[in-house]
């Protein structure tokens, strides 16, 4: 006869199986206390959340069902999910559960203690060299990895580069996002189905054409230039000037701009996406003298210097 597995083996499958089904079993808005709201969009409002069992703190994304069908906007929320289910990076905000009630969907995110980059550099006007040369690189890791995923975010700019509570970028907001599959069908442009931010919007996007990773690389050169001179490389009078600006790459620097940091924005900054820098090779962007000193391999453990 088979030798009947001893208790101590039956308690811990048992044990393993009941961790197994905890994780399984789906959350329910009951399991956390919902505190302030943290963030608005047009189709979500975003809660500051205490997850009861472990004290734990989640960013947690509301959405009410009727009002993203009323809004068209569920293609939105789905793709938004859609990405985060694939990002596993510490640079991004993940996604930890999601579950839903009858009139709302509930997407429980990681928490970024320390809110936008965008409010330091508000508070400090502009950064400084090294700090620049630290967030930036940090964005140019993040973006190494979500383009590897075929992903461009679409919409990259310093209020969605959020910092958790070691002051390190997690990079949130996809839902404009957009994933470039290979078989895909190049995106129909549906009318004035215009993505991004004004200010950061890349020329490509601007002509109509499908965003691709450079629309990213654009991005991350508008955020270079104004970390470093706390203003914006297109901003005019009004949209429509700012676009003009844009879409002919028209832009000056500052007195005194740091000649490494012109160097490494005029070649980020460029009308065709695929002159611009890294998008050959990101090895490229890392390898550019602006760059040098940086230890790419420990980023994520290394100690962000002082926000001054
Ligand atoms: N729309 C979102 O997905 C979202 N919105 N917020 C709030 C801020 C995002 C940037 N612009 C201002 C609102 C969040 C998320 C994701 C998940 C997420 C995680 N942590 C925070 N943390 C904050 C900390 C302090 C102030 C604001 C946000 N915020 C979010």
């Amino acid at each position: 006869p088979t030798q009947a597995p001893s208790s101590g083996s039956t308690a811990q499958s048992s044990a393993a199986t009941a961790a197994a089904n905890k994780a399984r079993v789906k959350k329910t808005p009951n399991d956390f206390i919902f505190g302030k709201v943290i963030g608005e969009g047009s189709y979500s409002t975003v809660y500051l959340a205490k997850e009861v069992s472990t004290q734990k703190e989640f960013a947690i994304k509301v959405c009410d069902k009727k009002h993203l069908i009323r809004e068209r906007k569920t293609h939105f929320v789905m793709r938004e999910k859609e990405v985060l289910m694939k990002l596993d990076h510490p640079f991004f905000i993940r996604l930890a559960y999601t579950f839903q009630d009858p009139e709302r969907l509930y997407y429980t995110l990681t928490y970024a203690r320390n809110g936008e980059l965008l409010g330091y550099l508000h508070k400090l006007s502009a950064f400084d060299v090294p700090c620049t040369r630290f967030y930036t690189a940090e964005i140019v890791l993040a973006l190494e990895y979500l383009h590897s995923l075929g992903i461009v975010h679409r919409d990259l700019k310093p209020e969605n580069i959020l910092l958790s509570e070691d002051m390190h970028i997690k990079i949130t907001d996809f839902g404009t996002s957009k994933i470039l599959s290979s078989d895909s069908k190049p995106e129909v442009k549906r009318k004035n189905s215009f993505v991004g931010t004004a200010e950061y919007v890349s020329p490509e996007v601007l002509n109509n054409q499908p965003a691709n990773f450079g629309s990213d690389l654009w991005g991350l050169g508008c955020i270079i230039y104004q970390c470093l001179s706390g203003s914006l490389p297109f901003r005019c009078g009004n949209e429509y000037q700012t676009f003009q600006k844009i879409v002919k790459a028209e832009y000056d620097f500052p007195e005194g701009f740091h000649p490494h940091a012109k160097d490494l924005v005029q070649k980020l900054l460029v009308i065709e996406p695929a002159d611009r820098l890294g998008m050959a090779d990101m090895g490229d962007l890392k390898r550019h003298p602006f760059y040098e000193g940086v230890d790419w391999e420990n980023l994520p453990q290394s100690t962000p210097p002082k926000l001054m």
